[in-house]
């Protein structure tokens, strides 16, 4: 995947930079062009086979080595010791990209225990982990610079009630930490993707693919962001050119959230399973209940 950036190719010259959800998606793109911006890039994510592919790729494309581990962001061990061992391989850690995450668009009254931990932890937890495990190991003593992917939620969307919480407390956790560490030279921003046409959109149903198509027309931008126009932000807030902005979150989507554009119909629960042939049924008597 040959990639041009729009910024000079030696802006990441000797910086090492961490992208969790390296494997793929918005992850894959961003990965991408730190490292033709000359940056040592390290993938993290729980499949070996998508962290070496893309490693692989920036080889290819660029001559550079990336390093990947894998990872499940959720595991707090894991985590510490992952980070430990990114430390032993590289003097400094420069940048954080907090990208892995994921949700299962469903109605809340369909969401079981377990899948609401589950999405929570994936998207706020494992940020949090990542976030705390990369400063205390080292950038608390170098400085560097932490971007982490939201949503922009805020007015609520059906479909999305464990997943938009959790944005949420990404997103204050990213002004806190901004607060915090700024006196260690840390600076902490988000970027809060609209709808962007990535692989990661691609594991949707194709039912629910349709239906996020047809969104392209509420935004005001009419069309579905890149994957390549979440990542320059990102490069940008990762770059010394950001060097005066912490604590923000930046909108990637065309101005839809100003709209309060919402992802999918709101679940007619007398009627009609919500998003027909999507979810499982994980509380099978939550229909009956509510008529
Ligand atoms: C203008 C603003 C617009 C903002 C729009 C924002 C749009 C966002 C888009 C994206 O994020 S794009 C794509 C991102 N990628 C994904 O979402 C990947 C697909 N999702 C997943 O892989 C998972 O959902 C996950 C949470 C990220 C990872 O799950 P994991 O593999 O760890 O868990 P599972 O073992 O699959 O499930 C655990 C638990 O969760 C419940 N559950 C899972 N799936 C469903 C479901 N479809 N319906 C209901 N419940 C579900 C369930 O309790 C599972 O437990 P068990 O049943 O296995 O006991
Ligand atoms: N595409 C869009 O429109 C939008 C996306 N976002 C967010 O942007 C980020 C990237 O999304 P996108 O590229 O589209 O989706 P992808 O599904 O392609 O990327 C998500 C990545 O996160 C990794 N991941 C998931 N759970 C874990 C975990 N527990 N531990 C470690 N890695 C994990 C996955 O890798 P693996 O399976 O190997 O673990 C995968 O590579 C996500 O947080 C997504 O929710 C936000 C708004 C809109």
């Amino acid at each position: 995947m040959p990639y041009r950036s729009v910024f000079r190719d030696d802006l990441f010259a000797g910086k090492t930079l961490i992208v969790t959800g390296g494997g793929s998606g918005i992850g894959r793109c961003t990965a991408h062009e730190l490292a033709a911006l000359g940056a040592r890039v390290v993938l993290l994510g729980r499949k070996e086979d998508k962290l070496k592919a893309v490693a692989d790729e920036i080889r290819e494309d660029t001559g550079r080595e990336a390093l990947f581990f894998t990872c499940d962001i959720r595991d707090e061990d894991k985590v510490r010791d992952t980070v430990a061992a990114i430390y032993k391989q590289v003097q400094q850690v420069d940048g954080l990209v907090n990208n892995a995450g994921g949700q299962f668009p469903s109605p809340v009254a369909m969401i079981s225990q377990k899948g609401w931990e589950t999405v929570i932890r994936t998207n706020l937890t494992g940020g949090f982990l990542m976030a705390r495990e990369v400063f205390m190991q080292g950038m608390n003593k170098t400085g560097g610079s932490i971007v982490n992917i939201v949503a922009d939620m805020w007015g609520g969307m059906p479909g999305m009630g464990h997943s938009g919480a959790a944005r949420a407390g990404m997103d204050n956790f990213t002004k806190t930490a901004a607060l915090e560490w700024a006196c260690a030279g840390v600076r902490v921003n988000a970027v809060a993707p609209g709808w962007i046409a990535s692989s990661g959109m691609d594991t949707y149903p194709e039912g629910m693919q349709q239906t996020i198509k047809t969104l392209r027309g509420a935004v005001p931008l009419k069309r579905l962001g890149l994957e390549a126009e979440v990542s320059s932000a990102i490069t940008f807030l990762l770059s010394d050119g950001a060097a005066f902005i912490s604590g923000d979150t930046w909108r990637i989507d065309g101005a839809a959230s100003q709209g309060n554009v919402a992802m999918f119909p709101l679940p007619d629960h007398k009627n009609s399973k919500p998003y027909d042939g999507f979810h499982r049924a994980v509380t099978p008597n939550v229909l009956k209940d509510l008529d």
